[in-house]
């Protein structure tokens, strides 16, 4: 089946009854609409640039007169923004309806000075129709036609008539159906992800527009556009409910940075900036976890549930009982403290139910207090409370006391909390009775402040436990460090500008000073680990580990959240064999479903072989539906084991080659990937990259592991020795599967070890 055919029947088999037409009129006729709108756009941000210097000569006045400046500054910028950023496609549909009325869709809305709707917003309403229409439910629609332009010119209109006779006499062209998804589908890819905003299908569209509250899962196999879908879902869910969402933001986790860098365009295409794009190991704010593939089994012990538990009892066994009564020498005098004292006040302080580095102000004044008594009698001195909280100032200060009360109660870091519980046999097993002794055996390591991804959650878990430290140096370095932050904002936003005006961005930053408002709420809130977001979107979410969903959840105690994932491509040991599993502990009876069915990246012909895998991971799965075939059919090319690096050289050249100015991956076992990668860039030089470089996806080709391959496509893809992914995987198959669903056009298997069998299908060369 050709390709054309095969699209048609995917999308369009509910008998259609719609006729597509063409003609060349027809981009003509629309030309001028377009022209104007981009004029009325240009306009506009003449308008607010004006409007922008004019407020920037503006000085002085009643601090109400700066403050109201200021939140028009913000507003009009964050407006510039937005128009700064739709200019690519601005228009793309129009809608003709039976009472003769016209309206066109357009990534954001416009009206004219007369409030005259021009452009209607694709996430409004009124827009629903251009994606949900079907011949069998037309409702008021004769016509929807596509609108294809480059830069700003009109390069073709693609119609679907839903009511011939109800069309004008002439509007009865002839014209290809869905020529602007073909067109998007089979273009070279750039190592960077577009909005589908034009080209948005039926069963898409029910999931971006689906209601805010609770939890939406979407499950769906490879390619079937979850990703994509998910971040139109936020740039819509701004748009509906920007009232709620803008003070609270939108976070969107993501497996790994080249994965974020890789989707990173797609919400500022669609004119939303003010979302926190974040993986699992940076959402704790001032730790960088690093990836340095950690063993499956740590991590899995790392990610356990029973890990909350472990945290909990590592921090209460930091709230200590002394061994026997402790002697202190103060001013020559000899005071005696015995342990039952310190229970005393170790239970008051537990019993504050605060956070342990709160808490520890309670023990600290209970013991300082007994203390301060103590020293009073055996000085034979009668205290009232003033002298107590003298004398408990004065102790306070005292050496022996600070060091024993840091003994007993410390102040502890979440870092301090578990460096020294994975460094320390004695405090492993005091705090860790859930596990087993070879469990913990896995946790143990050097006294180091290196973490991995797995770690994070651990120390949000204990930051959540051991609450903030009350320092004021802290503060006050946290206070230095915001200020500059306020100068580099103001510079930046006056860079950005490039107003014709000499504006000193101190000025500015002073005038911001105190607003800690102004910073936008992307910034605040990638800086708050405690920050509640209003939306979560969680990508690849079958990879996440028990402990990494509490840590996620807290991100979101409204519970409003959209899960994006697939179990079929689990790969991580620690990650999800179900959705039930995984949200029912957090979400009992709170959470929807929604599935997605056609595959719009995979070819069928690749998807066939896909399919095979598949099976092996779960018989009663069933492979998503490509929506188009290219006739090429995925090889398999056996080498000798010597040969591997030349031959696989001129196989990534070839198809470097084939693809011109698309993307090439070359995925590779775990282990291989720094012999392969420097054998390859020996070879094949500033063609090729790797993922860990900034710049990975701007290279012809990459050289990738499948955890780094995650969620990401290329128009070719080499898999590297198969047999040996597939034994270096924690989960069997799904390894494979991810790797061989990677490619836009074509795969090709390079092996010197026999293909497994569920490859053979492949052609042998
Ligand atoms: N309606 C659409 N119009 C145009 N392109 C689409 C559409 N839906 C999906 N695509 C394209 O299909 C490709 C796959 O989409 P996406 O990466 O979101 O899939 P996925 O389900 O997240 O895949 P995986 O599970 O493999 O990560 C992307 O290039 C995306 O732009």
């Amino acid at each position: 089946m050709n390709t054309e055919a095969n699209l048609s029947n995917r999308l369009s088999g509910d008998g259609v009854s719609h006729d597509h037409v063409r003609h060349d009129d027809a981009v003509a006729e629309e030309q001028p609409y377009i022209s104007r709108l981009y004029e009325r756009l240009d306009l506009l941000k003449a308008r607010l640039v004006d409007r922008l210097a004019s407020l920037y000569r503006e000085r002085g006045g009643t601090h109400q007169a700066v403050w109201d400046r200021e939140a028009f500054v913000a507003r009009d910028v964050e407006r510039l923004e937005r128009l700064g950023s739709v200019d690519r496609g601005l228009c793309f549909g129009r809608l003709d309806f039976r009472d003769g009325q016209t309206s066109y869709i357009g990534r954001i809305g416009l009206t004219d000075d007369d409030y005259e709707q021009l452009l209607i917003d694709w996430r409004a309403p009124a827009a629903e129709p251009f994606y949900r229409a079907t011949a069998a439910a037309p409702g008021d629609l004769v016509r929807r036609r596509h609108i294809q332009t480059k830069l700003r010119t009109v390069l073709a209109v693609d119609d679907e008539v839903f009511d011939l006779d109800a069309l004008p006499a002439g509007g009865q062209g002839t014209l290809r159906g869905e020529a602007a998804l073909l067109a998007s589908l089979t273009a070279h890819r750039t190592g960077r992800m577009s909005d589908i905003v034009a080209t948005i299908q039926a069963e898409q569209d029910r999931i971006i527009r689906s209601p805010l509250a609770g939890v939406l899962v979407v499950q769906g196999g490879p390619g079937t556009g979850k990703t994509v879908a998910a971040l139109h879902r936020a740039a819509y869910l701004l748009y509906t409910h920007r009232d709620r969402l803008s003070s609270n933001g939108v976070l969107v986790v993501g497996p790994n940075r080249t994965f974020l860098h890789y989707i990173d365009q797609v919400l500022p295409s669609l004119g939303e900036t003010g979302v926190v794009l974040s993986t699992v190991g940076e959402l704790v704010p001032g730790v960088e976890a690093v990836d340095d593939g950690e063993p499956d089994a740590v991590a899995v012990v790392k990610g356990d549930p029973r890990m909350a538990g472990v945290v909990a009892a590592a921090v209460r066994d930091r709230q200590r009982l002394p061994d026997g009564p402790v002697e202190l020498k103060i001013d020559g005098l000899e005071l005696r403290l015995e342990p039952a004292a310190v229970r005393a006040a170790r239970t008051r302080a537990r019993r504050a139910r605060r956070p342990h580095n709160v808490a520890r102000k309670v023990f600290v004044r209970e013991l300082l207090t007994h203390l301060a008594r103590e020293q009073a009698s055996r000085l034979g001195d009668s205290v009232d409370e003033e002298d107590l909280a003298e004398i408990r100032v004065d102790l306070a200060g005292e050496p022996p006391v600070a060091a024993l009360l840091d003994d007993l109660w410390p102040a502890l870091t979440p870092q301090r909390l578990l460096a020294d519980l994975f460094a320390s046999p004695r405090l492993l097993d005091a705090a860790a009775g859930a596990l087993t002794e070879p469990e913990k055996a896995l946790l143990l390591r050097d006294d180091t402040d290196v973490w991995t991804a797995a770690d994070v959650p651990l120390l949000d878990e204990a930051a959540e436990v051991l609450g903030e430290i009350d320092d004021p140096d802290e503060a006050a370095r946290l206070a230095r460090q915001r200020e500059q932050a306020e100068v580099q904002y103001a510079r930046d936003l006056l860079d950005e500008l490039e107003l014709d005006v000499p504006v000193d961005p101190e000025l500015v930053a002073a005038r911001y000073r105190g607003g800690e408002t102004r910073r936008s709420v992307a910034e605040r809130a990638g800086n708050d680990r405690t920050w509640s977001f209003g939306h979560v979107i969680v990508d690849e979410a079958q990879e996440l580990s028990p402990m990494a969903w509490r840590m996620v959840m807290r991100r979101a105690p409204g519970r409003s959240m959209t899960v994006v994932g697939d179990i079929a491509q689990t790969g991580a040991a620690a990650g999800a064999r179900s959705w039930a599993d995984v949200l029912e502990p957090h979400v009992p009876d709170r959470w929807r479903q929604e599935t997605l069915t056609v595959n719009y990246r995979t070819p069928s012909e690749v998807m066939d072989l896909a399919a095979e895998v598949l099976a092996l991971i779960d018989p009663r799965l069933k492979p998503p539906t490509s929506v188009r075939s290219t006739g090429e059919r995925p090889r398999a090319v056996w080498v000798e084991a010597e040969e591997l690096l030349p031959r696989l050289a001129q196989l990534v050249r070839a198809q470097i080659d084939a693809v011109g100015s698309g993307r090439v991956a070359v995925i590779v076992p775990h282990a291989r990937l720094d012999e392969l990668h420097s054998g390859l860039a020996g070879a094949l030089r500033d063609t090729i990259s790797r993922v860990s470089s900034a710049d990975a996806l701007d290279a012809p080709a990459t050289v990738l592991t499948v955890g780094q391959a995650k969620g990401l496509e290329f128009d070719a893809v080499l898999v590297v020795e198969p047999a040996e992914l597939l034994a270096e995987s924690a989960r069997g198959a799904t390894d494979l599967y991810v790797a061989v669903t990677r490619p836009t056009q074509r795969l090709v298997l390079v092996h010197t070890a026999p293909l497994p069998d569920m490859l053979a299908a492949a052609d042998r060369e």
